[in-house]
């Protein structure tokens, strides 16, 4: 379980693939999404914070395109109710490999933690069970465009009075000169933790016909019309968010 740094943009490619979770990003998954997300590890901290003010007893808690697992964990380490039990759900054989060692490692450090479940399957085919929080923490980007509503209808028709569902996300911004503002910055958080121009520049391409980032306003209506009552953003830094949406 030896942690890589991220070198896989460091060389020039011929042709740029289309990004996918597989082993060579699962190899060196914790140390890119830290050096490419402004905020990863507070968001991903409080979310844990944020769920043991949602989680009710009796209940399961969700964390959807989990990948190596860290909401689970934090999701572990803060909540503390009675019969609940986390999911952890990716469609990666190879994350899910790597998440299930990486959970077995946390119950050997830690006694009484949650319960958890990691499945390997796709979260537009999932029947979820009555949830009191559900976490897609940079997971929506990465489904087709026209099937996000019907995933988060189907999320809120799962989720208990009282509970809530946690969505962060890369954002576009509706105002070109904020996205263009926003969007430099981020490549200057890029550099500042040591990526290079070709790395950067290679990476955009990668991801630019597999991730497609919505604005606030999008969020925010089609949370509506899925049938969220409020939405309540709670993080943001520079161009990555993170919402509170309450069924
Ligand atoms: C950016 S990563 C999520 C990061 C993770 N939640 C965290 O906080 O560290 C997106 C994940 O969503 C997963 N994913 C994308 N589409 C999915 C789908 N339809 N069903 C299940 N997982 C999916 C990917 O395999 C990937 O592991
Ligand atoms: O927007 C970018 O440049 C990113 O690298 C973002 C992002 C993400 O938000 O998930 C894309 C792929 C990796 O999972 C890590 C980070």
């Amino acid at each position: 379980m030896k942690k890589q740094p991220d070198r896989l943009f460091a060389q020039p490619l011929a042709q740029v693939p289309d990004f996918a979770f597989n082993e060579d990003v699962v190899r060196v998954f914790p140390d890119m999404i830290k050096r490419s997300v402004p905020g990863y590890p507070t968001i991903v901290e409080n979310i844990g914070v944020l769920a043991g003010q949602f989680a009710q007893p009796h209940s399961v808690l969700y964390d959807l395109g989990s990948s190596l697992g860290a909401v689970t964990q934090a999701l572990r380490r803060h909540v503390q109710v009675e019969d609940c039990r986390v999911i952890a759900v990716d469609n990666s054989s190879a994350m899910v490999e790597r998440c299930r060692e990486y959970l077995h490692a946390q119950d050997s450090m830690f006694q009484e933690l949650l319960p958890v479940e990691v499945l390997e399957a796709d979260i537009l085919g999932l029947e979820f069970q009555p949830t009191s929080l559900v976490a897609l923490n940079f997971t929506l980007q990465f489904i087709q465009p026209e099937q996000r509503l019907e995933l988060l209808t189907r999320i809120r028709q799962a989720l208990l009075p009282g509970g809530a569902l946690i969505l962060s996300e890369k954002l576009r911004f509706e105002d070109v000169e904020q996205h263009q503002l926003l969007g430099d910055l981020h490549i200057a958080f890029k550099r500042a933790n040591g990526y290079s121009e070709l790395e950067i520049a290679q990476k955009r391409s990668a991801i630019e016909k597999v991730m497609l980032p919505d604005s606030l306003e999008q969020h925010r209506e089609r949370l509506l019309a899925a049938g969220f009552s409020k939405v309540v953003p709670w993080f943001q830094c520079l161009n990555f968010a993170s919402l509170i949406a309450l069924p």
